[in-house]
């Protein structure tokens, strides 16, 4: 019998789920709770080629979960039946303590939460999309896989900041990584299909949370968010770097309160911040119809890519492949031009027509002479996540 995987994704103001088949792939039903907390919420479920929409308030992400369980008890795939061996959530911040994925219980769940401040904006919603499935699921075994834990390892230089060592360590103040789950997957990815390990490579997950790494022979030796995922680069709301005198500016001759600053940075910034909106596909048509704070955005989103690139080979010491993923990364063709068009000198040289094609599966963008190959390769966190909780059961 076919076992499956329920994956949960509980992001600040939606929650992502996918029951997954992790020996097969298959994504048998999957879907998304959007605008919780909002006036109106929408859950869209997917399950045996139909598609359910349902607007209805969703107040916060216990009733969000609580929501998705009775779609699928309404519209099928029936749980019971459906072989689920194990629940798999993604858990943004694992902070210094979580290295590799664990099975949850409540002293973990605990540990979790005391990590919140790390993580402000994510991991309360993953620790209360935790604790609703333990209720929900007593049975069954739940794992966590974190975001940062593909970081964990990451050299010293790159994940200390140059801030008072005593500071740094009384509030556990370091460079923590996320996207680890994409990064991982994608540059796994990257050297079974050149069937080379020993790559310099960089990965660009360009999602509404963006993240650049470098990896050397399967090992992340940077990354471009901090502490939290407000560092690195330019986002869909957030800043991404930015100089945190800004904060102190606002603070002094702004009066803004530390809460108003934490959610302009966050939330308030990035694409949006600039033009008004942080879709990308919204920003590219009003560019696109000469909307001149549209372009500036995409100026600014491009220019700070092409900077992490360039820091990123130096620190490499050389460069094999770029990867783009996510969202952006694997469906914007413009941006990608506008990118790799800027960085000629590394040898780059972009196939204009593979790259505006838009295929399925992995596919490279550069030309056969290029002297860096760049591929699009689509990420996929819920998979990774189905595979690594169903080991981790077995183990
Ligand atoms: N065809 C496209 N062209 C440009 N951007 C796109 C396209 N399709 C999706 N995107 C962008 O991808 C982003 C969302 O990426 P995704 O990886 O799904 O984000 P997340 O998982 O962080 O919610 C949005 O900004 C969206 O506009
Ligand atoms: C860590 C992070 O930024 O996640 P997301 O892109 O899902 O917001
Ligand atoms: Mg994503």
């Amino acid at each position: 019998m076919s076992r499956t995987v329920l994956v949960i994704n509980s992001g600040s103001s939606s929650i992502k789920y996918q029951l997954i088949d992790p020996d097969s792939g298959e994504s048998l039903s999957s879907g998304v709770v959007e605008r919780i907390g909002e006036e109106s919420g929408r859950i869209t479920h997917k399950y045996a080629g139909e598609k359910h929409t349902l607007e209805a308030p969703v107040p916060d992400h216990e009733v969000g979960l609580r929501q998705v369980i009775a779609a699928c008890g309404k519209f099928g795939p029936d749980l019971a039946a459906a072989g689920v061996v194990a629940v798999g959530h993604r858990v943004v911040q694992g902070g210094s303590r979580f290295d590799k994925a664990i099975v949850l219980d409540e002293a973990s769940t605990r540990e979790i939460a005391e990590l919140i401040p790390l993580a402000p904006l994510h991991n309360p919603a993953n620790v209360t999309g935790i604790r609703t499935a333990l209720e929900v699921f007593p049975d069954i075994p739940h794992v966590a896989i974190f975001d940062t834990a593909f970081f964990s390892d990451m050299p010293a230089y790159a994940s200390t900041y140059a801030l008072d060592k005593d500071v740094a360590e009384r509030y556990k103040i370091r460079r923590y990584g996320f996207h680890g789950t994409s990064h991982a997957f994608v540059s796994r990815e990257v050297a079974r299909h050149l069937g080379r390990d020993d790559l310099k490579q960089i990965v660009l997950h360009l999602g509404n949370g963006a993240s650049a790494s470098a990896i050397d022979s399967g090992h992340p030796i940077d990354t471009s968010m901090g502490m939290t995922p407000l560092e690195g680069l330019m986002m869909g709301t957030r800043t991404g770097d930015i100089d945190p005198a800004i904060a102190f500016h606002l603070a002094r001759v702004g009066h803004m309160r530390v809460g108003e600053i934490d959610s302009l940075f966050n939330e308030r910034s990035g694409l949006k911040g600039v033009c008004g909106h942080n879709d990308m596909r919204e920003v590219r048509e009003l560019a696109a119809a000469g909307q001149a704070d549209a372009r500036l955005a995409l100026d600014i989103y491009g220019h700070r890519i092409r900077k992490y690139i360039g820091s990123y080979a130096a620190a490499l010491n050389g460069l094999d492949v770029i990867t783009f993923t996510a969202g952006v990364g694997e469906n914007d063709s413009d941006l990608r031009r506008e990118v790799l068009e800027g960085l000629s000198f590394l040898g780059i040289e972009l196939d204009r027509e593979s790259n505006a094609q838009r295929t399925d599966g992995i596919r490279a963008i550069s030309t056969p002479a290029s002297k860096v190959t760049v591929l699009v390769v689509p990420t996929n966190e819920e998979l990774s996540i189905a595979r690594q909780a169903a080991e981790l059961i077995e183990s």
